[in-house]
């Protein structure tokens, strides 16, 4: 069961943070253990844990240990804050773990809730989401939106869960998601581990499978969406979207309200620029020539025309503002 594969563990006796090195999957299962803030930024921004509920409750932790420690707080929150740009949630869960500080609650227990909450969180969205996947489906998904990237279950992957978990005959494709790879590492790692049926294809595949009429629907996670329903989330998924809308195949985003950032606009979102070694490199051989440069995108912005619906915790929404914003009022 999904509930097994939990990237995140705190170890109350020992007061550490104890997470898959998500680095080393699907080869190794090992666990990376921090003892202060400094080491959970360092997972963050290594991309020791990832995924935008999972780095929340991860740095949520950090703080915590910078408050179990004696450390400066305001230090551990800007240093924590500044490991990755563009997924909201880190933001959200440190904002919320500061706020009960001023307000004279341990940061650990905030952090504790945090994280039971991301669990209950993505069982619901599983729950709710897999009402719209029919038995015989081949979903495509993106990157990984999975139980890695959250505390358990996942979100768009509890949708594919419990549509399984509720005998649906369904069979999953998974975007390798260059370059990083979360499609093909982890992704195809965490669905196998539960044996549900799954594929891993290149990332210029998915427009052949959708041409051949191979693909039902899609299901992608989000590291933000603003009020008026754009989602940020893994560089090519704009792409996808953009194919989907051509063919005819639904579009799903699955995402916690802890995603959603109802103040920003477009122009107040970093695009996080990865080292351009990430592309240009393959297991450690140079694959494109010296003197020539790469971009190193880490994600894309899809407009709201794109997007069929948006899964939440709360319930399925079309990508507007007035649904959006009803969502919070719920
Ligand atoms: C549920 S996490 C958000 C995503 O859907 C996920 O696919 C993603 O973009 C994660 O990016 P990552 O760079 O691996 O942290």
């Amino acid at each position: 069961m999904a509930k097994d594969l939990r990237p995140i563990i705190w170890d109350d006796d020992k007061k550490e943070l104890i997470l898959i090195d998500q680095r080393k999957l699907p080869n190794k299962l090992e666990y990376f253990i921090c003892k202060t803030y400094e080491d959970v930024a360092f997972a963050i921004k290594d991309m020791v844990v990832r995924g935008a509920p999972a780095i929340g409750v991860s740095a949520a932790y950090g703080l915590a240990l910078a408050e179990i420690r004696g450390d400066d707080i305001y230090k551990a929150y800007e240093v924590l804050k500044n490991t990755r740009p563009t997924a909201v949630n880190l933001f959200w869960a440190l904002d919320r773990c500061l706020e009960a500080y001023k307000n004279g609650k341990s940061i650990l227990e905030e952090a504790k809730e945090i994280h039971n909450e991301d669990v209950e969180t993505c069982k619901k969205i599983g729950m709710i989401g897999e009402k719209l996947i029919e038995d015989g489906d081949t979903i495509l998904t993106h990157c990984n939106a999975g139980a890695l990237a959250t505390s358990a279950y996942g979100t768009a992957l509890s949708v594919i869960r419990f549509a399984f978990y509720n005998g649906k005959k369904i069979k999953v494709i998974a975007d390798e998601t260059r370059p990083r790879l979360q499609g093909a590492k982890l992704t195809a790692f965490e669905l196998s581990y539960e044996g549900i049926p799954v594929k891993v294809i290149t990332d210029n595949t998915a427009g052949f499978l959708m041409q051949k009429g191979e693909i039902d629907k899609i299901i992608v996670g989000a590291d933000r969406i603003l009020a008026d329903g754009t989602v940020y989330n893994k560089i090519g998924t704009y792409s996808l979207a953009v194919l989907a809308k051509y063919h005819g195949i639904p579009f799903y985003v699955a995402a916690p309200l802890s995603t959603f950032d109802l103040k920003s606009k477009e122009e107040d979102v970093i695009i996080e620029e990865r080292d351009e070694k990430e592309v240009a490199y393959i297991d450690g051989v140079r694959i494109v020539p010296e003197n020539v440069g790469c971009y190193n995108y880490a994600f894309d912005k899809t407009p709201p025309e794109l997007i069929t619906a948006i899964i939440t915790e709360k319930g399925i929404v079309k990508p507007n503002k007035d649904d959006i914003l009803k969502l919070f009022s719920k």
